[in-house]
């Protein structure tokens, strides 16, 4: 027993390893498209479906195998008994069958409904500023996290019903059954009185197994709908797998590139039934290294969106780039993407310097004062003491992290909009000025037409097109559009 439940766990194990595993390598727009919610329920509670059934699941197969053979038993005895106690457990079984089609459409549904409910309470988690001073508001996410527990009750009660009457069911089917061969097939086989008593001894040892097999279905039912989900999600995330299975060796071949260039590039955002949202391109590029671009642009035109392509986060819909004429292609597009220290407006801060273990403490400590945080937070036993920090305190945090991995293209979105006036100024005349100096080529998002003179070029961008060079010569032929 204790072996076959260390098996399913292993088993639960390598599959929730493998699925996190690709998950965390899968393309920025697949993982766009998926609900958090979803992901979570099907991460952490299916697989505890699955680990709680495992005991059950051993528990079964002991017990068939004591059916079985019971049944054989029968059968030497008396082929009258079997044929008759055979029929009676196909007949449970198909009716067993039936329920279970509606408990499997019972279980898909209450899954989605939990996906549902974490969504709702992520809403209420995430949004709680916005919730706490509107009331009305407050009582709107309320009353839908109301509602979904309420159907999800709803489908949970109705799961537990036919639950319930399965079990129910099979009880009333073994007392049919012992009753049948007691009663009626001596009636119908002169012989079998011979054997009766034997016959019921044996039935009366398959009533407990078949009894843990009834009641323990449905749970396995439950399990299996879990692990059909966990499944689904690896399925999916098999598809768009793009350089992921070749391991990445540091450093990244590009690191000494010159010149990055792009040519007809495109990315287009597309709908679940596939019809296109917004398109970014087509347009040439070309950025020499050590160089500084600003790119502007009113809210909406595709800045963020033209960060991704650039630091390849969003595969192209067409168009090519090339480092140094060399073309990118799936193999390689890992090693282009090692290049870029990114910081986008909805960064995530990590606690700890994760794959940078071996940074030396006194240089984040260093780092922590120059920009005006060490205060705030220090770095010690390879983790940061306090990520609990105002936006712009974050952002600086970030901007340190991001800096330790020493990458040649620093990407900032809209990185100084949430700094103060004095810091603002130290980050575009200070810190840009050491980015150049150290040889860096920074690409940032900005609206700070005050600063847009410290840069080499300011590229605006218009409805997903890169419009014109506002400021600075392109360091050749002008980003075009097409
Ligand atoms: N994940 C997405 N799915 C579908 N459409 C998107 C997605 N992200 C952005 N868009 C659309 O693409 C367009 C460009 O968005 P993007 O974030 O690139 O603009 P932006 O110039 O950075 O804007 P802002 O200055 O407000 O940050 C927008 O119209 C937006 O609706």
């Amino acid at each position: 027993m204790t072996r076959s439940i260390r098996i399913i766990e292993n088993m639960l194990h390598d599959l929730r390893v493998r699925v996190v595993n690709k998950l965390r390598r899968t393309s920025l727009r697949q993982m766009e498209s998926f609900s958090k919610g979803d992901i979570y329920t099907k991460i952490s509670q299916d697989t505890v479906t699955i680990s709680q059934s495992a005991f059950f699941l051993v528990n079964i197969v002991q017990a068939l195998v004591m059916v079985v053979c019971c049944l054989l038993y029968i059968a030497w005895l008396s082929p009258g008994a079997f044929f008759m106690t055979v029929i009676g457990i196909i007949i449970a079984i198909s009716i067993y069958w039936g329920h279970r089609q509606k408990l499997v459409r019972d279980m898909a549904e209450m899954n989605k409904k939990e996906g549902e409910i974490v969504e709702a309470v992520c809403d209420i988690v995430e949004g709680y500023k916005e919730l706490y001073g509107n009331q009305k508001r407050n009582e709107g996410v309320f009353k839908h996290y109301s509602g979904l527990a309420e159907e999800s009750r709803t489908v949970k009660v109705r799961a537990n019903d036919t639950f319930i009457l399965e079990i129910m069911f099979t009880q009333i089917f073994f007392y049919l059954l012992i009753g049948a061969v007691v009663f009626i097939l001596p009636e119908i086989v002169p012989t079998y009185s011979v054997v009766v008593i034997r016959v019921t001894a044996a039935i009366l040892f398959i009533v407990n197994p078949l009894d843990i097999i009834a009641t323990t279905a449905p749970l396995i039912t439950r399990a299996n709908s879990a692990l059909k989900n966990i499944y689904d999600l690896d399925d999916v995330l098999t598809a768009p797998q793009t350089d992921a299975d070749r391991p990445f060796q540091a450093p990244s071949q590009f690191l000494n590139f010159q010149e990055i260039t792009g040519h007809s590039l495109q990315f287009t955002y597309r709908d679940a039934e596939n019809n296109p949202l917004f398109t970014v391109g087509p347009f040439d590029l070309h950025l020499m290294r050590g160089e500084t671009v600003f790119f502007v642009g009113g809210n909406g035109c595709g800045k963020t969106t033209l960060m991704k392509i650039i630091c390849g986060l969003y595969q192209l819909n067409s168009g090519e780039l090339r480092l140094d004429g060399q073309r990118l292609e799936q193999n390689n597009y890992q090693d282009y993407r090692e290049l870029f220290s990114v910081i986008f407006s909805d960064f995530h801060l990590f606690d700890r310097l994760y794959g940078q273990e071996e940074v030396d403490p006194t240089t984040v400590n260093n780092w922590l004062k120059k920009m005006d945080i060490a205060h705030k937070t220090q770095f010690s036993k390879g983790r940061f003491t306090h990520t609990d920090l105002s936006t712009g305190q974050r952002k600086r945090l970030a901007l340190i992290v991001a800096l330790l991995d020493d990458r040649p293209i620093v990407m900032l979105d809209e990185w100084a909009a949430d700094q103060d006036p004095q810091f603002r100024t130290f980050f575009y005349e200070t810190l840009l000025a050491e980015f150049r100096a150290a040889g860096k080529t920074v690409l940032a998002v900005s609206h700070d037409d005050r600063y847009w003179h410290l840069a080499d070029r300011v590229v605006k961008m218009e409805y997903g097109q890169l419009a014109r060079n506002l400021y600075g010569a392109s360091t050749s032929q002008n980003e075009t559009c097409q």
